[in-house]
């Protein structure tokens, strides 16, 4: 990791680079809020994990960006005051709580760009729950704008066999692509809009269109995630943290081994937004 320094061992750089700015932070859940688990439904969050996620958002503007579906995503976390971004980034909206961070009417849908995609993802979603039904262990997720077919249960030697499956179907869609992430095949509409556009669509949002004033701090774990942590190094603002016990090829500045080191970072943030507010 010694190009990517671990945000704790760094933290002192961290808040020198953010002193001055207004911080908002950009969480990914499975892997970063929640550890990796084989069944998909039982990623749950711990209580210690959520009031850490709690604090934050008390502090600083704060989203879950995830590819999960929102209401999916929002039924782990359940903090009315966050910002959602699921699908992908494909479906946003602001809290549902009034929040001091935002005067955007409660609980209102921003932005879904890929609406016009229902009908298909339904349809494919019916398609692929078919297909995949003979390989023991493949499980396919309906995450509203997009899929995702899961093989962390499936024997190793039918991987291939299950990829082919899912290509064969998306061969008949072709607005629809395939990407890969943590043992998933996830599948989404072809329309250039990914975690990295929700990122800058909700700073937009939050007022800080052009800003030099404000410093994203944006936490993932997965492929996906590079587009976000690409969006921050090309605005030059900001940083990225990668979660991952492995050194990896990545965007992000920094890195956090597991979930566990996310909370405590999350938790040293509010500490120092605590000081910081005391000290003014
Ligand atoms: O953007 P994220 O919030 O990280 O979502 C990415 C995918 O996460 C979930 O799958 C991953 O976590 C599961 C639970 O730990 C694990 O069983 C699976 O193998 C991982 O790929 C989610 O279920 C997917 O729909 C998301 O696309």
């Amino acid at each position: 990791m010694e190009k990517h320094p671990s945000a704790l061992a760094a933290f002192e750089s961290v808040l020198a680079a953010a002193k001055g700015k207004k911080i908002v932070m950009f969480l990914d859940y499975d892997g970063t809020l929640s550890p990796i688990v084989r069944d998909p439904d039982s990623a749950v969050m711990s209580e210690e994990m959520r009031d850490a996620v709690r604090g934050v958002a008390e502090h600083f503007p704060t989203a879950i960006v995830s590819g999960r579906c929102r209401d999916k995503v929002f039924n782990f976390v359940k903090l009315a005051e966050l910002y959602y971004a699921g699908s992908h980034g494909m479906d946003i909206k602001g809290p549902t709580a009034q929040s001091k961070h935002t005067k955007a009417k409660a609980g209102a849908v921003l932005c879904q760009p890929a609406r016009a995609f229902l009908p298909v993802i339904e349809e494919v979603y019916r398609a692929l729950t078919a297909s995949t039904a003979p390989i023991p262990g493949a499980t396919v997720e309906n995450n509203k704008f997009c899929l995702s077919v899961h093989f962390r249960c499936v024997q190793e030697e039918k991987w291939r066999a299950l990829e082919e499956q899912v290509r064969s179907v998306l061969k008949e869609y072709p607005d629809l692509r395939l990407t890969k992430g943590r043992k998933v095949l996830e599948i989404r509409p072809s329309i250039k809009w990914d975690k990295g556009n929700a990122l800058q669509f909700l700073l937009e949002s939050l007022g800080f269109a052009g800003s030099n004033s404000v410093f994203p701090i944006y936490i993932g774990d997965d492929s996906t995630d590079e587009d976000a942590f690409k969006v921050l190094r090309n605005l030059g603002q900001g940083i990225g943290i990668l979660v991952s016990k492995i050194p990896k090829e990545t965007r992000a500045s920094y890195s956090l081994r597991e979930p566990s080191e996310v909370e405590e970072f999350l938790r040293k943030l509010v500490s120092w937004s605590k000081e910081s507010r005391q000290r003014d």
